[in-house]
């Protein structure tokens, strides 16, 4: 079998092209920031190709140097772009910034060294596998939910990339290439194998990148409530059990709240429905900016929300009167009218630990009371302490 140079750089910058177009028509539109970074890498890699192929078609005229520095800036702005997808799949990448220094010091080098074949090769090979390797390693240690495979494989994809083109590097540094990129040798011929087997599986890992984040999308939507922005009841009852196994194991108070907005049918009939939307929203926020970075707040449905902490009777106390204190201020300044909230209460302790379905019935109950007992008070479920010694009941707000 005959293999040139020319020829493999023909059928990589034609399958780069067909992904390129191909790509956009797949995933189809809108897609994610991520997504769209991955689709520019191949096409910028295509014209990248492309401009290689131009530059060993004109290997005789003066145009090669242009077109093989061109080559050089496109391939650093594909590796770009796929550092943004990176960062966008797997969120912030502490070598970013290096990426992006070494993408501008690769073509600017290149252009310095233009005269020397040898030396211009070997600098941006260099560059070019720094970048490729910085990408790999980016790969690692996500703080998003990324699943290992699509990383691991696009990492082992830069780890092969990265050394070929380090050992271009070198040979280009002992002046073994005399044509550049676009020699008919075997460093060259294997570089181009290489770069188009890890194109392939790169392409795969992005397709499998976009599909988990696309999952992971419609998994966060299935899970939060879309007025609020806080978990839905769904999320709660999936996340209750578990919480409450780790109170009992660790033997941590425990506390199954439940809120509800008073008169909030006042609210929309006064003020009108998109009004009542905003006092919904904001008792998320509120919610939210009080509670332990451990503890959940759920909204239950309609202007109900609940919310279990690792709480005692006493802290539960505490926090209920910030709540309402910060949702009365905060009511009153931007929405111009003051919002009071009801609370029923169900704590675990070791008398009473039954099912998460009973305590929540138990809160219920409790807010039940608190509404009957005149509304803007706490009330505790009557189980939760011995009934003899402690009676149901309320803490009124002051
Ligand atoms: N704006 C808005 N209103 C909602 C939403 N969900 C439920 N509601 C309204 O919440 C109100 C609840 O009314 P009720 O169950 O009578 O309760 P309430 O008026 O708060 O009275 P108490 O709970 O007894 O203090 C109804 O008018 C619902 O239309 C929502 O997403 N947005």
């Amino acid at each position: 079998m005959q293999l040139d140079f020319a020829s493999m750089a023909v059928l990589i910058a034609i399958n780069l092209v067909v992904i390129g177009m191909a790509l956009p028509l797949v995933m189809g539109s809108p897609v994610s920031t991520a997504a769209q970074h991955a689709q520019k890498y191949f096409v910028l890699q295509a014209v990248g190709w492309g401009l290689i192929l131009a530059a060993a078609r004109l290997r005789d005229s003066g145009w090669a140097p242009m077109l093989s520095l061109a080559a050089a800036c496109a391939a650093s702005a594909a590796q770009w772009q796929m550092a943004q997808a990176l960062q966008n799949w797997l969120g912030p990448r502490p070598l970013r910034r290096l990426v992006m220094v070494v993408c501008v010091l690769g073509p600017v080098g290149f252009a310095f060294l233009i005269d020397s074949i040898p030396l211009r090769m070997a600098w941006y090979s260099a560059c070019h596998a720094l970048v490729i390797a910085s990408l790999g390693w980016m790969c690692l240690r996500p703080q998003r939910a990324a699943t290992s495979s699509w990383r691991y494989l696009m990492a082992a994809c830069a780890a092969v990339m990265g050394l070929s083109l380090l050992t271009r590097s070198y040979l280009a540094s002992q002046a073994l290439f005399q044509e550049g990129f676009t020699q008919d040798s075997l460093p060259n011929h294997l570089f181009a194998m290489i770069a188009q087997v890890c194109g392939s599986l790169s392409l795969v890992s992005m397709l499998v990148a976009w599909r988990d984040e696309t999952n992971q999308k419609l998994r966060d939507m299935a899970m939060t409530d879309q007025l609020t922005g806080l978990a839905n009841r769904r999320a709660l009852l999936q996340a209750a059990p578990q919480r409450q196994a780790l109170a009992q194991r660790q033997n941590l108070p425990w506390a199954v709240v439940l809120l509800d907005l008073d008169h909030f049918k006042a609210v929309n009939d006064q003020h009108g429905h998109a009004r009542g939307d905003e006092a919904l929203e904001l008792l998320g926020q509120v919610l939210q900016a009080n509670i332990r970075a451990e503890e959940l707040a759920a909204r239950w449905g309609g202007e109900e929300f609940c919310l279990l902490m690792y709480a005692n009777q006493a802290e539960v106390e505490r926090f209920y009167q910030r709540l309402s204190t910060a949702l009365h201020d905060q009511s009153l300044h931007k929405l111009g009218f003051a919002l009071h909230l009801s609370a029923g209460c169900a704590l675990q302790s070791a008398e009473n630990s039954p099912p998460f379905a009973s305590l929540l019935q138990q809160a219920d109950n409790a807010l039940y009371t608190a509404k009957n007992q005149g509304r803007g008070r706490l009330a505790f479920a009557p189980s939760t302490t011995p009934p003899l010694l402690a009676p149901a009941r309320a803490v009124e707000l002051s």
